[in-house]
């Protein structure tokens, strides 16, 4: 244990505060990259992410959390709430200069929302929304690289345009949501 503690610590002195040799070491180098794994055996790249949309924050109350955004942060923007009823959700947009908060409210009896609201008294951060350009090409590859959507077809979001979640378990632990822009 001592030995790879002291072995760690070497390493991280060595590496971690020479991030120029590093630098020159990763340009030469022939071994792959940290990430060049093969968790993911089809490599190929047919689509690519684009903005973050939204992140999605549950709360309890949809008020004071409204409230706190204005009189605590500043927010300026602030929508009225909107009931999603086919996502089981009322949400309300506060819109920042490069991207939008959506506060997230369960609607109905089987929301979606609900048992992270029960695990998560408080509330917190439920999802984050990255945007594409084709959601069903989107969708096909993610699917075929093993990740599971949350859906079979994609549903139309607060946005009124096409969304599609993907299982946290399978996204390192957190849900995400791609919207067709
Ligand atoms: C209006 C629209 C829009 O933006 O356009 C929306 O926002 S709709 C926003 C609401 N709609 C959605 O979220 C739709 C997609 N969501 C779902 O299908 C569901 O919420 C799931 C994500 C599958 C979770 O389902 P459910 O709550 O029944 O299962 P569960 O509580 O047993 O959770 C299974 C495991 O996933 C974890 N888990 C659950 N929700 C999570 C989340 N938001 N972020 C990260 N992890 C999460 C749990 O802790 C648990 O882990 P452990 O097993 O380790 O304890």
């Amino acid at each position: 244990m001592h030995t790879i503690r002291r072995f760690t610590n070497t390493f991280i002195s060595r590496h971690h505060f020479t991030p120029l040799l590093t630098r020159q070491i990763n340009k030469f180098s022939t071994t792959p990259t940290f990430y060049d794994s093969n968790v993911f055996k089809n490599k190929s790249i047919p689509f690519s992410i684009g903005k973050l949309n939204h992140i999605a924050i549950a709360v309890p109350n949809l008020q004071e959390s409204a409230a706190f955004y204005r009189d605590v942060l500043g927010a300026q923007k602030i929508s009225e709430p909107l009931e999603q009823p086919d996502h089981g959700v009322t949400v309300v947009f506060i819109e920042l200069n490069n991207t939008k908060f959506e506060l997230l409210h369960p609607l109905g009896e089987n929301s979606p929302i609900a048992n992270f609201l029960e695990k998560n008294k408080s509330g917190g951060i439920h999802h984050v929304c990255i945007e594409v350009e084709d959601i069903h090409e989107a969708m096909k590859q993610v699917v075929d690289k093993g990740i599971r959507a949350l859906s079979k077809e994609p549903k139309i979001g607060a946005h009124g345009k096409p969304v599609v979640f993907l299982h946290p378990k399978d996204c390192n632990g957190v849900l995400i949501e791609l919207e067709q822009v």
